[in-house]
C-alpha cells in the first residue's frame, strides 16, 4: 500500500486524511467538495449581508468539485479516464439532481466510458457544501 497522497492543487483536507491512497492499481480518493484550493471558499455559495448562507449554485459547485477531483487524480498519476466508480452525495436531491446531472454529462459525454455512479441524498456534509464526490480510479497495469 502506498503512503497517503496530498495534492497541492486541491483544497486542503478538512481532517486528518490524505487526498488519495493507492493500493495496487486502484486509487481511492477521499470525499471532496467544491472548495477553492487557494482561498478555501466554497464555489457557488451565496450569503446575505450578515454572512448567512442563503443559496447555492449547484452548477458552479459541480464544476468546482470535478476540478478538485481532477487535481487529485493528476497528483496521483491518474487520468480522468481512469475513474471507475463515483459516489455522489447531495444535500438537496430534489433541488440539485437535475443541475448536477447536466454538469456530469459534460464531463462524461460517453456513457460507455463513464465511471459507475451512485447518487445519494443526505442531510448534511462536513462543510457547507451541497455536493461531495467519493471516487475510485483504476490505473493501467
Ligand atoms: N472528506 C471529508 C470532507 C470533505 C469536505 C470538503 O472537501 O469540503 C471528510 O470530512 O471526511
Amino acid at each position: 500500500m502506498s503512503g497517503g497522497i496530498r495534492a497541492s492543487a486541491a483544497p486542503r483536507p478538512v481532517g486528518a486524511y490524505p487526498h488519495a491512497r493507492r493500493v495496487g492499481n486502484l486509487l481511492f480518493l477521499s470525499g471532496i467538495g467544491p472548495r477553492d484550493p487557494a482561498t478555501n471558499a466554497i464555489a457557488g455559495n451565496v450569503h446575505d449581508a450578515e454572512g448567512r448562507l442563503v443559496a447555492h449554485d449547484i452548477g458552479a459547485q459541480a464544476h468546482a468539485v470535478f476540478a478538485n477531483v481532477r487535481a487529485v487524480l493528476e497528483a496521483s498519476g491518474a487520468r480522468w479516464e481512469d475513474l471507475v466508480d463515483v459516489t455522489v452525495y447531495l444535500t438537496d436531491m430534489a433541488g440539485d439532481f437535475a443541475g448536477y446531472n447536466a454538469v456530469w454529462a459534460q464531463y462524461f459525454p460517453d456513457i460507455d466510458a463513464a465511471p459507475c455512479r451512485t447518487t445519494l441524498g443526505i442531510d448534511a456534509l462536513p462543510t457547507p457544501i451541497a455536493i461531495e464526490l467519493k471516487c475510485v480510479a483504476a490505473l493501467p497495469a
